[in-house]
């Protein structure tokens, strides 16, 4: 039996009713009293504007499942028929909400808050490595807390890049922004160094050779931009994955789906 606890719809701020997180919590039986699991923050793609937190239930209880507690993360989304329009970086001021949230209120749930994993597809890598890369723009938790790798999957890096690729999507994602210069460089993530706070971040860059959205050298460049630039010391890149852009995340908690065996015991290797 299941003994995953979920908590629905928890509200780390009040500015928006997007502003919540689903939290999994792994099952106690056999757990020694006080154990601290490992937290995993899943952030969602769509291009900042689509999906939710719902589509990740069974990847949430998967993970839950494995010992580690997981918030998956909505937050305000761009979209078009907004009144007052949500434009970048709202999204990875949420984000950074939410992770601030989980931080100070550890006490109330089984997690390590020096333990953080953050896990973002598409357009939700692109945040969680803004936030990395630069944390202190943007986290403001009052209590101590260690962010300790970030895994990318399918992700987006450099915009100006994926426009050049895809000439088609601007067109799309525009009013995400307010204007271009907001993802040319210097605000481009591969323009940023990273900031001193955390040298020992680890980074694991998942990217499916199917990905027909967002294709692979967005990751490998990343990984070449992580290790080089940034001179991170523990960057892995991970290409053995099957399936679509959407796909490779929104099946990675069904066992069932074998051709995703391989990503999620690396991810599983990579946080224990
Ligand atoms: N908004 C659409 C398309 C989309 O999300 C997307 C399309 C092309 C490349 C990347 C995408 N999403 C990244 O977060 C969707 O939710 O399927």
């Amino acid at each position: 039996m299941d003994k995953t606890a979920i908590y629905y719809d928890i509200a780390y701020a009040t500015q928006h009713s997007s502003q919540k997180m689903d939290i999994y919590e792994p099952s106690l039986d056999g757990v020694e009293p006080g154990t601290l699991f490992p937290l995993m923050v899943y952030v969602h793609g769509g291009f900042w504007m689509d999906r939710d937190k719902s589509d990740y239930l069974t990847m949430g209880r998967y993970f839950a499942s494995k010992g580690i507690v997981v918030a998956v993360v909505n937050y305000r989304l761009s979209k078009k028929a907004h009144k007052v329009p949500v434009r970048y970086p709202t999204h990875n001021q949420d984000l950074a909400q939410a992770i601030s949230w989980l931080v100070d209120n550890q006490s109330d749930y089984r997690y390590d808050s020096n333990n953080i994993h953050l896990v973002g597809h598409s357009c939700g890598a692109h945040m969680i490595s803004m936030i990395a890369l630069k944390p202190t723009d943007y986290l403001t938790p009052s209590s101590p807390y260690t962010i300790r790798s970030c895994i990318g999957i399918q992700g987006i890096y450099d915009i100006s890049q994926l426009i050049r690729d895809y000439p088609d999507y601007i067109s799309e994602i525009e009013f995400v922004f307010n204007s271009s210069s907001d993802w040319e460089a210097p605000q481009q993530i591969v323009s940023h160094g990273r900031s001193d706070y955390n040298a020992s971040l680890k980074w694991l860059i998942v990217h499916a050779p199917t990905d027909q959205l967002v294709n692979p050298p967005q990751s490998s460049n990343f990984v070449t931009h992580l290790s080089q630039q940034c001179k991170y010391t523990n960057v892995e890149s991970f290409t053995d994955a099957q399936g679509s852009h959407f796909a490779v995340v929104m099946k990675l908690g069904e066992e069932e789906e074998k051709s995703l065996d391989n990503l999620r015991s690396a991810i599983l290797t990579f946080i224990k």
